[in-house]
């Protein structure tokens, strides 16, 4: 996942290859719930691991559900059975409505003292309704702060106290969530009596009781009437479907009642594979359809999903997508360019819709999106939230309460622009879209972390199929211990790209020389140049790997120093590295650090830093270094071979050690790491097109 502040996505021109997408986030924490409420094991297969997940497993864990995880990622969840083992607790659930809502109807059935609290958004995200519908049952619930929204208390009542003779009315039109969550809770009320316990209405329930402990009552269908057209059909499907899952039949009238028979009891099916999200399918649905190449396959989700958001293949194929598929596969590739226009109500389709919002800038025509009011209320006002960002490409976009109108971008149109993310993991992703603009321009996504809500590694899988013309390279060149590796790699962190420490190969070369017997001499030279082209060589968690020995160490003597610079010296040697140097180069970006970065391997390079400070500052800066580690030492025999190598790297005949004409100079003999740092990053904005905010 990137953790950088924000995440400069260049032009992508193409796209191509095979993906694997996450765990749908509404059906891992249906899951989730249904595996703590049910009897019995439930092995969960799949699931999704990011934020709201991890929320919902917090959840559950502090109610005392045993919860598993094996190596492979699956999931052994040990069910409540009804049985509450903690009967009271303060839960924080993030901004995941996929928690809040079910298991405030669940909490309230369950009899306990449970506080629930989110992230600020979630606190201005609505429960009313849901708080409404238990409130008629006689449940008791308060809120915390505004009325209508979390933080909630949730108090303990007695079954038998609950109006379950007439229907439950809930509103369907503000969100489908709250129709969910009296799905998903009532079955505790709907199953058979259970033995007698002493009632007491508003008082705790013993430990481990079994609801209903104040007795007869249960036992009885339970109705729902919906209020109002219900949005979002297809989410109510998934829960059904899940709910028959584990063993509860629900009725259906039409989308205005449900009956949850008498008896019903939520029984585990023992093994549960999740679906791959359909809504985080859309991304890559719309990147074959929008990017050149022989298209994207998606496994883990084909269009028989029960998730309504794969319904939005409808609308790709509408555009001009190609759209295959098969068991848990979908293959997806562009048919019509440009796309064609779009008038749709995206009703069933909420959260998917807003990557048609980002498509319609490559259609014929202006696209509209009707009936989502629901993105109002969503992680954050979705309509304002696209419309926004899709201005600040240049596009114009009409918006209204429930509807919005996206023009598409002409060639020459579109703007470099710094997407703000609104803590919306979705406004992330599909924006990185936009990167497929003609214009060729960059687009900068800001706090790309959000993506951990559903799709934590979202961008690393958008990179892995996506091909960019020109991957931004930032070179980074200068004599030995002038601090190159050390702010190469910390700019690399911070702008979340890629990092090649090309001194390193050679040292490695030269390694491999001594251990074959060889010299520096230009007689072993092809030899020494056959060795460093199969360099059997892995970089892993900082290490660096010959043949599977950790030869880290050994490689930072200041032998190891010297030998590099020798082999370095030799054409061969130079020749027979360069295809693995060029080889880093990959999306999003690479920083690099060597002698020749910006002379001969990335003359392209975006930007070049020569780096030097006085051979004074960086005999001593290494003679630290190499004290720190222990190794005992003297300023002057290392400012003697400092010099000798800085003699050898800028006087021998091939690519010798030089600033690139284009290079800007940056000698940090008093200056701090830090300050290095803020200066390549400050002359790396100088040379973006995105304005500073
Ligand atoms: N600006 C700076 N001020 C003080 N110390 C620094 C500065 N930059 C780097 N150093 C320190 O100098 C030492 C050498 O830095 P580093 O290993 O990054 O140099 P290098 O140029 O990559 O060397 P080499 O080319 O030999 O690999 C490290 O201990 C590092 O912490
Ligand atoms: N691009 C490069 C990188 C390194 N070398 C040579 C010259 C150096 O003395 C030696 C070791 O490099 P270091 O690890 O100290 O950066 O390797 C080169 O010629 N070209």
């Amino acid at each position: 996942m990137f953790s950088t502040p924000f995440l400069d996505i260049p032009a992508l021109s193409g796209a191509a290859g095979t993906v694997r997408l996450p765990g749908s986030k509404s059906i891992s924490n249906r899951v989730l719930l249904l595996a703590a409420l049910a009897s019995g094991t439930t092995t969960v297969h799949d699931l999704l691991d990011s934020d709201d997940t991890r929320v919902m497993l917090d959840a559950l864990a502090a109610l005392g559900c045993s919860i598993e995880r094996s190596d492979d990622g699956t999931l052994r969840i040990e069910g409540l059975g009804g049985r509450l083992r903690t009967p009271r607790a303060s839960l924080f659930l993030g901004n995941a409505g996929t928690a809040m809502r079910p298991l405030t109807a669940a909490l309230a059935l369950l009899g306990g003292e449970f506080e629930l609290r989110g992230v600020p958004r979630m606190h201005e995200r609505p429960i009313g309704d849901l708080v409404d519908a238990l409130t008629q049952l006689g449940c008791r619930v308060d809120y915390l702060g505004n009325p209508g929204y979390p933080p909630l208390q949730i108090h303990p009542v007695a079954l038998d106290s609950l109006q379950l003779d007439t229907p439950i009315r809930v509103r369907g039109d503000v969100s489908s969530q709250f129709l969910t969550a009296l799905l998903l809770a009532l079955p505790l009320a709907a199953r058979a009596p259970a033995p007698t316990l002493p009632a007491s209405r508003g008082s705790l329930p013993p430990e481990g009781a079994v609801p209903p402990w104040g007795g007869p009552a249960a036992g009885r269908d339970i109705v729902i009437d919906v209020v109002g057209e219900l949005i979002s059909k297809p989410y109510i499907e998934i829960t059904l479907n899940l709910l028959a899952r584990f063993g509860i039949t629900v009725q259906r009238e039409g989308w205005q009642r449900f009956t949850i028979p008498a008896g019903s009891q939520y029984r585990s099916p023992g093994d549960i594979h999740v679906e791959a999200d359909a809504s985080s399918a859309s991304y890559f649905i719309a990147l074959g359809a929008i990017a050149e190449g022989s298209g994207i396959r998606i496994e883990g989700v084909g269009a028989d999903s029960i998730q309504g958001d794969i319904r939005f293949i409808d609308a790709a194929r509408q555009m001009g997508a190609a759209v295959d598929s098969g068991p848990n596969w979908l293959a997806v590739s562009r048919a019509a360019w440009p796309l064609k226009a779009i008038d749709i109500d995206a009703n069933h389709i909420p959260d998917a819709a807003m990557t048609l919002a980002v498509m319609a800038l490559y259609a014929d025509g202006p696209s509209t999106l009707r009936n989502i009011a629901s993105w109002r209320v969503k992680e954050t006002d979705r309509i304002d939230a696209m419309a926004n960002e899709l201005r600040k490409l240049g596009a114009t976009v009409e918006d209204g309460p429930d509807f919005i109108r996206i023009h598409p971008l002409p060639a020459t149109g579109w703007r470099a622009a710094s997407i703000k993310t609104y803590d919306d993991h979705r406004v992330a992703m599909c924006f990185s879209l936009a990167a497929f603009n003609p214009d060729g321009v960059a687009v900068r996504i800001l706090e790309p972390h959000c993506v951990a809500k559903t799709f934590p590694d979202y961008f690393e899988t958008l990179f892995s199929v996506a091909h960019a013309p020109e991957v931004p390279v930032i070179c980074i060149d200068g004599p030995t211990a002038s601090g190159k590796g050390t702010l190469t790699v910390e700019v690399a962190r911070r702008l979340g790209y890629h990092y090649l420490d090309s001194g390193t190969l050679y040292r490695v070369t030269g390694l491999v020389m001594r251990r074959a017997g060889l010299d520096a001499g230009p007689a072993h030279e092809t030899r020494i140049a056959d060795l460093a082209r199969a360099l059997p060589l892995v970089f892993s968690e900082g290490k660096v790997l010959l043949e599977g020995e950790d030869v880290s160490e050994d490689l930072r003597t200041e032998a190891a120093g010297m030998d590099a610079s020798r082999v370095s010296a030799l054409p061969a040697v130079r020749v027979a590295l360069l295809a693995l140097q060029r080889s880093f180069r990959r999306l999003p970006g690479l920083v690099a650090d060597g002698r020749d970065m910006g002379t001969v391997i990335f003359p392209d390079a975006e930007l070049k830093v020569y780096l030097t400070a006085s051979a004074a500052h960086r005999a001593e800066r290494r003679y630290k270094q190499l004290i720190s580690k222990g190794i005992s030492t003297t300023i002057d025999s290392l400012r003697a071979d400092l010099e000798a190598r800085d003699l050898r790297d800028s006087s021998r005949s091939v690519a010798p050690l030089k600033p690139a004409p284009d290079a800007r100079l940056l000698d940090n003999s008093h200056q701090t790491i830090e300050q290095s740092v803020v200066q390549v990053l400050a002359w790396w904005q100088e040379v973006q097109p995105f304005e500073s905010s």
